[in-house]
Formats: C-alpha cells, sequence, structure tokens
C-alpha cells in the first residue's frame, strides 16, 4: 500500500476536516486503492469513512452510435423525401437493414411520417432527434431528468446503469498528518539497547485470520475409507488388523484353496519377496491343508497333485484382503461358536501393468460373515443394503469364480454417470474344502466379499485417472479443494468473510 495516497488523505483532512467524496477529490485514483488506503488508515484509527455508492447511466455502443449519426427515427426522416412520392420501404430496408424497422416504428410515433401504400412519406417538414438530445443529457451527467425517458432509453438498450462506490472521510480518534511506524516484532535489537522504550507496536488484531493451514486435508480415499468404516460399524462389523503388508503364501492362497499351480501365483501377477525368501513355521493346520488340496475331503476330490511346503512359505505381497480374513476365521474357529461379523479396508498389491484404472497397489474393502444359518439369499440381501449405504442404490450379480468360494458372484452397479454398469467386486460362499481345514464346524456357513476403495472413490469425487488420486501426480490443491476433502462444509472464503464481518462489527478501543 503506498504511503503517498494515504498522505495526501491525512493532508486533506488536515485542511478541509473532511473529505465529502473522494471520487471528487482522487479522480484519477480508482476506487479500489483508496478504499485500501483508507481500510490501513483506519486499522490505526486515524480515519473513519462511509461508502457512497452513486448509480451511474453510461451509454451502449449502439446508444453512442445515434449519438454520432443521428436517432434510428432521424435517419429514417432525413432518407425520406418531401412531397407525395415518398420512398419505397423496400428501398428503406435495403438501405438501412434492421434499423428501418426500428426507425420507422419510432417515426411513426412521433407523428413523422406515415405509410402510403408501399411507400413511406412525410407527415412534417422538420424534427428535432430527441433520442439524440436525451442520449447526449446522459452521456454529459450520468442521469436523465424524466424517468420516463431512462426508462425507455434502457429499454431500447442505449444505455446502462453502473455502480460506483467513492467514500466519505473524516478524522479518526487517532488522527495525525504523519503516518508512524510501527513495529509487529519485539526484537532482540530492540531489547539489547533502548530502542524498545521508544518503539510504538501494532495493536494486536485478535480477529486476523491465520494462514490456511496446509495440513489437515484427509486425502479422498482416507475420506472415503474412513466413511465406509464407519457404515461397517453401524452394521455391527468389527474390524480385522491389517497391518502386514507381506504374507506367506500359505495364508494369500493355499489356506483359501488356491491350487498351487494357479496362475494368480505366477510372477506376473503376484510380487514375490526376495529377503527374506520364505515365512516361519506354517501354522499348525498346514498338514490338513496339504490333504485337502491334494486328496480332497468333505465332499470334494481336491487337486490331485503334489502340496509343497515350500511353495506355501514364500512370501508375498498380500493379493487380496483375503489373506486377513483366513487368519481371522483360523483365529475364531480355535474359540467356541459365535457368529461373527468382520471388514478390513487396506493395501493389496498385484503386479498388474498400470493404466488409468489401474495400480499395482490398491485398496481392498473386504467383508465376512460367520453364521449358522448363512446363505447366498442373505448374502444378496446384505450386499443389496450395504451397497444402498455406499450410496449405490442399483446392484445386480454375475456368477463367477472363486477357488476359494461356491457359489461365487460380481457384483455390478448402476453408474448413471456412464449410464452403463460397472464391475464394483466380487463374492461368495466360502467353500468347506477352505473352511473345515480352518477348523470352524460343519455346521458354519461363512460369506465374504470384497471390492476396491479407489473405484467407489473415483466416481465420488469425479476422478477420471486414477493417477490423479494415488502418486506423485497427485495435485495438493485438489485434495484441498476437492469436496470430499473439505473438513468444514464451508469453503474457506466463506469462513473468511464471516470471520471479516465479525471484525467489522467489533467496536475499537486501539489508542484510548
Ligand atoms: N478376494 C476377492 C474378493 C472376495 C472376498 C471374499 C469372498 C469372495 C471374494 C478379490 O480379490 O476380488
Amino acid at each position: 500500500m503506498s504511503d503517498a495516497l494515504k498522505l495526501t488523505i491525512l493532508k486533506t483532512l488536515a485542511t478541509d476536516g473532511t473529505i465529502e467524496n473522494t471520487a471528487v477529490a482522487f479522480k484519477d485514483t480508482s476506487s479500489e486503492t483508496v478504499l485500501g488506503a483508507l481500510k490501513s488508515l483506519e486499522s490505526h484509527e486515524m480515519v473513519s469513512y462511509q461508502i457512497l455508492t452513486t448509480e451511474v447511466w453510461t451509454i451502449e455502443p449502439e446508444g453512442q452510435d445515434q449519438i454520432e449519426s443521428g436517432s434510428y427515427e432521424a435517419r429514417i426522416f432525413q432518407a425520406v423525401p418531401a412531397g407525395e412520392q415518398g420512398i419505397a420501404i423496400s428501398e428503406l430496408k435495403a438501405k438501412f437493414g434492421a434499423a428501418a424497422n426500428l426507425g420507422q416504428g419510432k417515426g411513426f410515433k412521433n407523428g413523422w411520417i406515415k405509410k402510403n401504400g408501399d411507400n413511406i412519406v412525410r407527415v412534417v417538414d422538420t424534427i428535432v432527434d430527441q433520442t439524440k438530445v436525451d442520449l447526449e443529457i446522459v452521456q454529459a451527467t450520468g442521469t436523465h431528468e424524466s424517468k420516463e425517458t431512462i426508462k425507455d432509453l434502457k429499454r431500447r438498450n442505449l444505455i446502462k446503469q453502473n455502480k460506483f462506490f467513492s467514500y466519505a472521510v473524516a478524522k479518526g480518534t487517532c488522527f495525525s498528518t504523519e503516518l508512524k511506524k510501527q513495529e509487529a516484532d519485539l526484537t532482540v535489537e530492540m531489547l539489547k539497547g533502548d530502542a524498545w522504550k521508544s518503539a510504538e507496536f501494532k495493536q494486536f488484531n485478535f480477529e486476523s485470520l491465520g494462514i490456511n493451514p496446509r495440513g489437515g486435508h484427509l486425502h479422498p480415499l482416507l475420506k472415503v475409507r474412513e466413511e465406509y468404516r464407519q457404515i461397517f460399524f453401524e452394521m455391527g462389523f468389527t474390524e480385522m488388523p491389517t497391518n502386514n503388508y507381506a504374507e506367506s503364501a500359505f495364508w494369500n492362497f493355499d489356506a483359501l484353496f488356491v491350487p498351487q499351480q494357479h496362475s494368480a501365483r505366477e510372477l506376473q501377477d503376484t510380487f514375490f519377496l526376495s529377503d527374506p525368501l520364505v515365512s516361519g513355521e506354517l501354522p499348525d493346520i498346514w498338514e490338513t491343508v496339504k490333504n485337502v488340496h491334494e486328496k480332497g475331503g468333505y465332499g470334494s476330490i481336491g487337486y490331485r497333485a503334489s502340496w509343497s511346503e515350500n511353495e506355501a512359505r514364500k512370501l508375498v505381497l498380500r493379493t487380496h484382503t483375503t489373506a486377513v480374513s483366513s487368519q481371522m476365521l483360523y483365529a475364531l474357529a480355535k474359540e467356541p461358536y459365535r457368529p461373527a461379523k468382520y471388514f478390513s479396508i487396506d493395501k493389496v498389491y498385484r503386479n498388474e501393468s498400470v493404466d488409468d484404472t489401474h495400480l499395482a497397489e490398491f485398496h481392498q474393502l473386504e467383508g465376512v460373515i460367520v453364521d449358522k444359518n448363512m446363505s447366498l439369499g442373505r448374502l444378496i440381501a446384505f450386499l443389496d443394503v450395504f451397497f444402498k449405504r455406499l450410496g449405490i442404490s442399483n446392484i445386480r450379480f454375475k456368477p463367477t469364480y472363486n477357488p476359494y468360494t461356491e457359489p461365487s458372484m460380481e457384483i455390478f452397479g448402476w453408474h448413471s454417470g456412464l449410464d452403463k454398469w460397472v464391475e464394483l467386486g466380487n463374492s461368495g460362499m466360502f467353500r468347506p474344502e477352505m473352511l473345515r481345514p480352518l477348523g470352524l464346524e460343519e455346521d458354519v456357513q461363512v460369506a465374504g466379499f470384497g471390492l476396491s476403495l479407489e473405484r467407489p472413490t473415483m466416481i465420488k469425487c469425479g476422478i477420471r485417472n486414477i493417477r490423479e488420486l494415488v502418486g506423485h501426480k497427485v495435485d495438493l490443491d485438489t485434495i484441498e479443494d476437492n469436496p470430499a476433502c473439505r473438513l468444514d462444509k464451508r469453503t474457506f472464503i466463506e469462513v473468511r468473510q464471516a470471520a471479516e464481518e465479525a471484525a467489522r462489527n467489533k467496536v475499537s478501543t486501539a489508542c484510548q
């Protein structure tokens, strides 16, 4: 803020006592600049000011044209020769285009001209171009004493109203013609000498807003994860511990009755760890698992292929959170039977090629329901309610294959934006070949389902490329501005405006 303008304001006040209208006193300075200076002086209570609003009518381009070349009606009148013959309407149209009609209409109304067959003839010999006169008045004075005229010129798009702000200024309680430098900080240098004794300090402004904090914004994925966690809690689920990103192939595949020859276990689909290469001891059920893979049982003939302990001990980055569910079910089976509902939402890894909708790591949301009379029908009914809670009201199922569930269903949701069914997740009833070796009794059924967290988040936040959501291309401003990440329902600007309003209403005591 330039001190020159502030000093000019103060000097003018010193000589004149008040400034009635800044638009008159400081003609060449914009009202924003004047306001900036006034606000700064007001904060030191050196001045006080009031806002004056002026409404001014200005000339539109069409009006300017009529000031310069006469109104349309006058131009038409001039084009009509005196005498009985007049001029053909078609000739006027050819000469004046759209203005011909407007000019004729007004000319008829004024009684200047009239129709004679296909021709226009003069009624009077001379005219006064009142429109032009009125426009010139508005141009010179910014207004017109006749409200009717203003209305008419506005209706004809010849003039437009503009609002201008200016200010009436008076001396404040701390008025002076000197701009004193006020210190914002008490410094070490001041304290070393005597400077602190004579320094004048700025008043604290307790209403001033701090800098918008860069922290404190939730990433959209974490925000949606938190929303979904709460839905699970409301529906009676318990959260599973998901802190191990690396799991043994045993929990990720074998305990889930995924054959050791299954293509998902290939290097191109799964990340295997090289150091450490293998897990520690397998859990006590490994032999039962080996048996069911090799020979079957519980009504199954098994895979009839040899099962290797070494293969099961390989460490992998978990490819699905079902690796957590399998351990949870194993732990549950050790306790006396009780119905249970578990969920997890955490990271999983797949060695996939990355594109707009796929990353090599993503989040899975998974639920398992353990009950003695759990059935596919109940799972479908549950998923219907669950997805409604997530905001997806229309779901469909399609049979699919998972080594660990039978029957298995893919879940599709209707995406009204894309106008098509999109795949949301996978689900099914866990097979006895998986459940029984874990130790669950024959009459206990378990249903499960899983989906990615990224897909519904992208739909919710309107993000098309997953790399805008995860990775180094994430734009911090997007994270801050995305409505999904806002902690406060109000925008930052609204918060700021409310605070400024509160500050304005405060009575200052700055220099008493
Ligand atoms: N693990 C499955 C999801 C699922 C979980 C539980 C039961 C059925 C399916 C997936 O990765 O897609």
